[in-house]
């Protein structure tokens, strides 16, 4: 593939055949080291990286780095926040990494993590939030946390399509409403001048409201069968694969019932429809007991979880972040839309330790493509201070190396993790959590981590 501004190093291509990667002795494997945190963390992360290629495989096998640009690094070298050479990397070579990329609130750039998921049409964020003994939590049993959120990646209200109060636009969306649907705009409660006059007139009476513009912001959330069945049906297999007791639907669907609803719905039957009697369903159980009683639907289960199947079962979504945290134990696989998984991913990886070390990969199943990164962001606070722990890379690394099948080194990597912690020099984060710790650098944990490959 011809590229303008970058060069591949030398090295192989990982392809995929069958369903099957192949890997090179060294493949090129391109990384962004991102905005923020994210330089000092690559850093520390390649150096783990390769000291753990490098002990698995005593330089038989190795990775031909290949550094492509995106955020603020590329908009100062080639003013553009997302080169097609970068997107074009990810592409050809199927499978890389990146650091953390800043998206401003409000207005400016709509967020380049998500645009590179979309134009890779990478539909599973997969992040495991797993304890780690000795790592400082604020619950009293953490290791009884140890879910796999798959989040939908490319529908929901991330899509974007969103439309600025008071732009011709949205005043467009409005007017079709308006039209065509009048009884949904009716709920628009200020979506006309004169029900922003009747309003002010009804607060402030001598108040003349005849400046205020009509500014309704509005945002659409598509969700549809196939962008909810792949991602269901990626987290059964992955269940049934790696042998776990069930997969709870997350969802608010009693409120947002075509989109969240139809997604607990479709994947109900999906599940069924895709996996038999490898799975046994809640809409199921629901089914038995209209049709023979609650004692019968309740055996049902009962046989069908003996004979090893995985329980597929839902739950809402503002009742499931409680319960997170109250029972952690009722949860082992997480099946969840865009936006609820974002928020589930952080406030898991808080009762694990923190943001510090909760890992993600974002991957299509089906053409290979994947892209590894941390759940956390730039934290601009800390940039170019060596300071933030470098683990939720190193295990987004970690991933990546058990993704492409190099499982020694993924080994290798929780080995010197553990032993890192375990030494109880470690980076801030934790060190302000745990009782006699020695704070040290991002790249002094990176060493501490090769220390104890
Ligand atoms: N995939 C991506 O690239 C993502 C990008 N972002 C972007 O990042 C920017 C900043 O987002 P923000 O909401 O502040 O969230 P961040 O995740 O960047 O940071 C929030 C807080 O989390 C803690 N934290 C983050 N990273 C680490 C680390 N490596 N080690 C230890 N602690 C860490 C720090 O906590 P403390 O203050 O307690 O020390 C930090 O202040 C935004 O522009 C956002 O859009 C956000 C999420 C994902
Ligand atoms: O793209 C961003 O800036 C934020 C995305 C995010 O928070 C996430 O995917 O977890
Ligand atoms: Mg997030």
């Amino acid at each position: 593939m011809p590229y303008k501004d970058i060069t591949p190093p030398a090295g192989g291509k990982i392809s995929i055949q069958n369903g099957k990667l192949n890997v090179p002795e060294n493949p090129i494997i391109p990384f962004i080291r991102g905005d923020g945190t994210g330089p000092d963390i690559w850093a520390a992360s390649q150096r783990v990286f390769d000291a753990a290629v490098q002990k698995a495989y005593g330089g038989k096998r190795k990775v031909s780095w290949f550094e492509v640009f995106a955020g603020e690094a590329s908009k100062n070298k080639f003013d553009n926040w997302l080169p097609d050479d970068t997107v074009d990397a990810f592409k050809e070579f199927l499978v890389g990494i990146k650091g953390p990329l800043t998206t401003p609130v409000g207005g400016g750039i709509r967020s380049l993590n998500v645009a590179l998921r979309q134009m890779l049409d990478l539909y599973v964020c997969l992040r495991p939030v797993q304890y780690f003994t000795g790592v400082p939590s604020p619950v009293k049993h953490p290791e009884k946390v140890e879910m796999v959120i798959f989040r939908e990646n490319t529908e929901d209200i991330y899509a974007g399509i969103e439309y600025a109060g008071g732009t011709p636009e949205a005043q467009k969306v409005l007017e079709f409403l308006a039209q065509n649907f009048p009884k949904d705009f009716a709920k628009i409660r200020f979506g006309t001048k004169q029900a922003i006059a009747d309003y002010m007139k009804l607060a402030s009476p001598d108040h003349d409201a005849s400046h205020i513009p009509v500014q309704v912001g509005l945002g659409i959330k598509p969700v549809s069968n196939v962008g909810t069945i792949r991602l269901i049906k990626s987290a059964i297999e992955y269940a049934i694969r790696e042998k776990r007791k069930s997969v709870t639907i997350v969802h608010k669907g009693n409120i947002m019932k075509f989109t969240e609803g139809a997604f607990r719905d479709w994947g109900y039957s999906a599940a069924e429809r895709i996996f038999g009697d490898k799975v046994y369903t809640w809409a199921k159980w629901e089914k038995t007991k209209k049709e023979k009683g609650e004692a019968a639907a309740n055996e049902e289960q009962k046989a069908a979880l003996k004979g090893g199947a995985i329980l597929i079962k839902d739950a809402i979504a503002d009742i499931a972040l409680q319960q997170v945290l109250t029972r952690p134990e009722d949860f082992d696989v997480i099946a969840t839309l865009n936006l609820n998984g974002d928020y589930l991913s952080d406030a898991l990886a808080a009762q694990v330790g923190g943001i510090g070390i909760a890992p993600g990969g974002n991957i299509n199943f089906v053409t290979g493509h994947a892209i590894f990164e941390a759940t956390h962001g730039t934290a601009p606070k800390y940039a170019n201070q060596d300071k933030v722990n470098p683990g939720s890379v190193v295990l987004s690394g970690e991933m990546m190396f058990r993704y492409l099948g190099w499982t020694e080194v993924a080994d290798l990597i929780i080995k010197g993790l553990n032993g890192a912690i375990g030494s109880k020099r470690v980076t801030y984060d934790f060190a302000r959590m745990m009782e006699g710790a020695t704070e040290i650098k991002c790249s002094e944990f990176g060493e501490n981590m090769i220390a104890h490959m």
